[in-house]
């Protein structure tokens, strides 16, 4: 797992071999013991250089190692005997140096890296801190505020900003093992005391206490109760204040904590949900790995409002040329200026040219006879809908794939008003959709696998969490989350507050409760929804039966609201006030509470106190129930899916790891129990009855989350 050569007779080359990544499983780990021995021990070798196989340093310490006894050398010993090591040791930095990558790098006396490499300290993002000794070599090499900034984040830096920042030594355009070996054999016999990065002393800070104080601070408000991000502060805060042996001992004091804490393990499930959903399979059977996507050069939107314009841009950035339709030349024109703001303020971030050339502007639908992938984003209107399909069918070339971006209309009805029903799904993102990491790809019992695949390859290609669902009302996010919203009104009409709500929520790691949120995104919007489904009644009627609607209970709450003309922020007034229409800032409303206890007396309800466990078990595990039919539907392949909607679309904390994750640890048969509790207290409510998939799991010992698949197909199979 390590390769040992000798190269221009005096250069011990090591090279790292663990496909993909090259992490450092015990393999790996005892290949680099063993080879720098041999190295060291060679009279004929004068320097050393360590690289990684198929353009790749090392993405870091093998993850899948983690939840097993890990066996083999530990890091830091390997790590400081190559420091200690009496020949330079050079390394040569490929694609990624990450985790323990960069930690073996910063071990090594030199580093040189190729010019598109990345380097970074992401252990943050597994729950996790640079336990290798990198949180106590970073700070030493590059100063405590940049440290702060690298271990804090997890971000991954250019090989321009590491040289910058002083972490490597050299960026070469070349072949870096070739430059690794010359620049090894020019350092050898040169002393290495001053390369020893762990002998340094922390570069001098004036007001370090302010500074730990100010970054604390900064990490306490954004980690939203993450530990790890805290951890990450107090271990930079131990190389800056003690000397290293005793700053290394309290990095691992904090490791240890870390390391075993749910927090970790929910971080490491997502980092492996992620790339689970790109494995997508479909009840048909079709897979990722045998539908090949089609390929899309050009690429059209129909429907210039918020989300078309969103689209556009997404689509413009990955460098596809995009037809922009919208029909009334006013709104066109409106439009081609915002996309235009919005692609260059990008390109400004990302220090490129903007895409402007790549958008084409049309008031004519015709313009996208040639495109190889439409997206229409017209408004949420099924008759409106159909006719842009039937146009598109009419004026795209054969084999164009066409996308609605609904989130709320049925996918299959929209194709059966095609020719082709297996050239259509659904592609629904969220606003601001060239921002917004989730993708959900809807398919239909006639979607081509082909039609899949492309769509989530460009979901791919825009940077995009993409995750393939069946169509059902609200697909998988926005079904989940009606019962959690219902939940929260009920909990509004029995004594609780918008304030109460949105305090358990934030608190539980939400960056915003359901209420906030709801003035964000706009009362009307559900209003509209709800009228929809005729289940919105006008009138003043009271009591329970006023609360009962289409055979269940129904809280009336938001549609008075609306009747009041309070959508939210827009309005300056919804389940908050605001300053103004339009501000953010969310203050508590008296009128709202005289509103709350003036509705309670005229529908004889007694307010009772509420407290955040309520709050948390009754809307958390109503969205997670609904989690559980969505699977035993078969709408999700996963619990995988269903998590990397939560974490990637709904602000679900990702240090819990998703609704599906979240409830493994819990325990299932406590959610079962749980929701078994307020089904009978609440009868009216068929949210709250348990889904038969979760009693079936219980009942068949509650396998781990990772066991699920395996159950709920042998579970199907008894039915
Ligand atoms: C003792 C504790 C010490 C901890 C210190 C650490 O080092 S913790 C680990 C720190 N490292 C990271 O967080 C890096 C994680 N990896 C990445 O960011 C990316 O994978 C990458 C290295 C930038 C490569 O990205 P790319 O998009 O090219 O590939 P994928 O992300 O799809 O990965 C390919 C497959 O490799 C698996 N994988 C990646 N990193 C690791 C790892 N460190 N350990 C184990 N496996 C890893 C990944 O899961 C993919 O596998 P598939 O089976 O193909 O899905």
């Amino acid at each position: 797992m390590a390769e040992y050569n000798r190269v221009s007779e005096c250069v011990g080359l090591i090279t790292l071999r663990n496909p993909p990544v090259n992490a450092l499983s015990a393999a790996v780990r005892q290949g680099i013991v063993d080879t720098v021995q041999r190295a060291l021990s060679d009279p004929n070798v004068k320097s050393v250089v360590i690289c990684g196989q198929n353009g790749i340093f090392c993405g870091g310490a093998d993850i899948k190692e983690f939840g097993s006894n890990m066996t083999g050398p530990p890091l830091i010993p390997m790590i400081h005997a190559i420091e200690s090591a009496n020949k330079p040791v050079v390394a040569a930095i490929e694609g990624s140096a990450l985790g323990g990558g960069l930690e073996l790098a910063l071990g090594c006396h030199y580093r040189i890296a190729h010019s598109k490499a990345r380097l970074g300290l992401p252990e943050v993002s597994l729950g996790l801190l640079p336990a290798a000794g990198g949180s106590q070599r970073l700070p030493r090499l590059i100063g405590v505020p940049a440290a702060l900034n690298l271990i804090t984040t997890g971000r991954h830096v250019t090989a321009a900003e590491a040289l910058q920042l002083g972490i490597v030594d050299q960026v070469t355009d070349h072949n870096t093992v070739d430059a690794a070996v010359k620049f090894a054999l020019s350092v050898a016999g040169r002393s290495l005391d001053p390369r020893r990065i762990s002998t340094h002393p922390c570069p001098q800070q004036p007001d370090l206490d302010a500074l730990f104080e100010e970054v604390m601070q900064k990490v306490r408000q954004s980690a939203r109760g993450a530990i790890a991000p805290i951890a990450c502060v107090q271990a930079v805060r131990a190389a800056a204040t003690l000397p290293y042996a005793q700053g290394m001992e309290r990095e691992r004091e904090l490791m240890a904590t870390l390391f075993t804490s749910g927090q970790a393990r929910a971080l490491q499930y997502c980092f492996f949900a992620e790339r689970a959903v790109g494995r997508w399979r479909m009840p048909s059977g079709a897979r990722w790995d045998t539908s090949k996507p089609r390929p899309v050069h050009k690429a059209a939107v129909i429907g210039l409002g918020t989300m078309g314009r969103g689209i556009t841009v997404a689509l413009a950035q990955t460098g596809l040329s995009v037809i922009a339709v919208e029909t009334q030349e006013k709104q066109l024109m409106e439009a081609k200026q915002a996309i235009s703001g919005m692609l260059e303020r990008g390109a400004k971030r990302r220090g490129v040219a903007p895409a402007l050339d790549g958008v084409i502007y049309s008031q004519n639908i015709q313009a996208v006879a040639d495109v190889d992938l439409v997206i229409e984003a017209v408004f949420e209107d099924i008759a409106l809908k159909t006719k842009v399909f039937q146009q598109l069918s009419a004026v795209c070339k054969p084999g164009t794939l066409l996308c609605t971006n609904t989130s709320a209309l049925d996918v299959d009805q929209l194709a059966s008003e095609t020719p082709n029903p297996e050239l259509v799904v659904g592609m629904h993102f969220f606003a601001p959709a060239h921002v917004m990491k989730l993708l959900e790809v809807v398919y239909g019992p006639r979607s081509s696998p082909q039609a899949v695949a492309t769509a989530m390859q460009l979901g791919k290609k825009m940077g995009k969490a993409s995750v393939a669902v069946g169509n059902c009302r609200g697909f998988v996010g926005n079904r989940m989350l009606k019962p959690y919203i219902e939940e929260a009104f009920f909990l509004l009409e029995e004594g609780a507050t918008p304030e109460l709500v949105d305090q358990a929520l934030e608190e539980f790691g939400f960056p915003m409760g359901v209420f906030r949120m709801s003035d964000l995104s706009g009362l009307d919007v559900g209003w509209r929804v709800r009228k929809g489904d005729g289940l919105v009644e006008p009138g003043t009627a009271s009591g329970r039966s006023a609360r009962i609607r289409q055979g269940r209970r129904y809280s009336p709450l938001g549609d008075l609201l609306c009747e009041e003309g309070r959508f939210g922020q827009k309005t300056g007034r919804g389940w908050y006030q605001y300053d103004k229409p339009g501000s953010r800032v969310a203050r508590s409303d008296p009128w709202l509470h005289s509103f709350l206890g003036a509705y309670r007396a005229q529908h004889g309800l007694v307010a009772r106190r509420i407290d955040h466990q309520e709050v948390l078990e009754r809307c958390l595990y109503a969205l997670i129930n609904e989690g559980f039919h969505i699977l035993d539907d078969g709408i999700a392949a996963g619990p995988e899916d269903i998590d990397v909607i939560y974490v990637s679309g709904y602000g679900w904390p990702r240090h819990r790891g998703g609704p599906m994750f979240y409830a493994n640890m819990v325990g299932l048969a406590k959610v079962l129990e749980r929701l078994e509790h307020y089904q009978q207290l609440h009868p009216e409510v068929p949210h709250l009855q348990p889904s038969s998939l979760l009693r079936r799991l219980v009942a068949s010992g509650s396998p781990p989350i990772h066991k699920w698949g395996e159950a709920i197909k042998k579970l199907h199979s008894q039915l």
